[in-house]
């Protein structure tokens, strides 16, 4: 039997009178990036907070490695290999690099009650992780995070998630405030982690960033799936329809001019 990572079907979220999304059924394969695309408001962060636990389903059902599951928190999903990384990535700027990579889960040195963090260890290992991503400009784990770049502070975060064991990564928008050379990074950082069997879900407003690292893809328009399709099916242009809620963005161009 094919084992799926993560698969949600027909699941619906409301907050009161609000349907936030409906009826979404999705799957997330290991080796595999999902774009999840979406204008603003069309439900992307309502379904990250149930894939990562924070939210439970109204209704549907929601699978992890083929079992279904029910997470009360996100920890739990933590705990099964759900990392969630967010356009900020929670590092903590005065903090060095070492000691950002290992947080929550210090590497000890000395013995009981004499115990203290092996902060050479963490030092070491978090720049040779770091290098191993392509991150060659980190060379000194005491390296204050506040110091790096924003594609910089990404790579850590997804390396420090991989490092961890997360077998799905769930990344929230992780080039949207980058530049060009910046985004490169981080987009070559998820294809390392699929190619290291991950599976990815990838939550972007930018089509051209999805169509260049995505496997499948999944619009949503108000909190309903439009479209899901597999790489090469469709074009740019319309995914950028798509998300564009069915509009030709031609007519929208159109009608831009007429303002002027
Ligand atoms: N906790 C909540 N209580 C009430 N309504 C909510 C809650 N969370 C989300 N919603 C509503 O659900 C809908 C989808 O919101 P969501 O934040 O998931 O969209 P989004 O695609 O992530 O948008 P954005 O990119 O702007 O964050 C919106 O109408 C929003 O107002």
């Amino acid at each position: 039997m094919t084992t799926h990572l993560m698969q949600l079907a027909g699941v619906d979220k409301s907050f009161g009178s609000t349907r936030a999304l409906k009826n979404i059924s999705m799957l997330v394969e290991p080796g595999k990036i999902l774009c999840l695309l979406g204008d603003n408001g069309a439900g992307k962060s309502t379904l990250i907070k149930i894939l990562s636990g924070y939210h439970q389903p109204t209704s549907g059902k929601v699978y992890f490695e083929n079992e279904e599951v029910r997470f009360a928190s996100p920890r739990e999903a933590r705990q099964r290999g759900i990392a969630t990384v967010h356009q900020d990535v929670g590092s903590i700027p005065l903090m060095s690099v070492g000691r950002n990579f290992f947080l929550g889960a210090e590497p000890k040195t000395g013995v009981w009650p004499f115990q203290r963090i092996d902060t050479n260890f963490a030092n070491r290992e978090a720049v040779r992780q770091m290098q191993k991503f392509g991150l060659t400009r980190v060379t000194n784990g005491e390296q204050l995070v506040g110091t790096m770049s924003g594609g910089e502070r990404q790579v850590l975060a997804i390396g420090r998630a991989m490092y961890f064991g997360a077998k799905l990564l769930i990344l929230d928008e992780p080039t949207s405030a980058l530049g060009v050379k910046e985004a490169a990074m981080v987009l070559k950082m998820m294809r390392i982690a699929r190619k290291n069997g991950a599976g990815i879900v990838f939550i972007t407003h930018n089509a051209r960033h999805a169509m260049s690292v995505g496997d499948d893809f999944c619009v949503l328009i108000q909190g309903e799936v439009a479209a899901s399709f597999s790489r090469g099916e469709k074009s740019r242009e319309d995914v950028l329809n798509l998300m564009a809620g069915g509009e030709l963005l031609s007519e929208l161009e159109e009608e831009i001019e007429q303002i002027d």
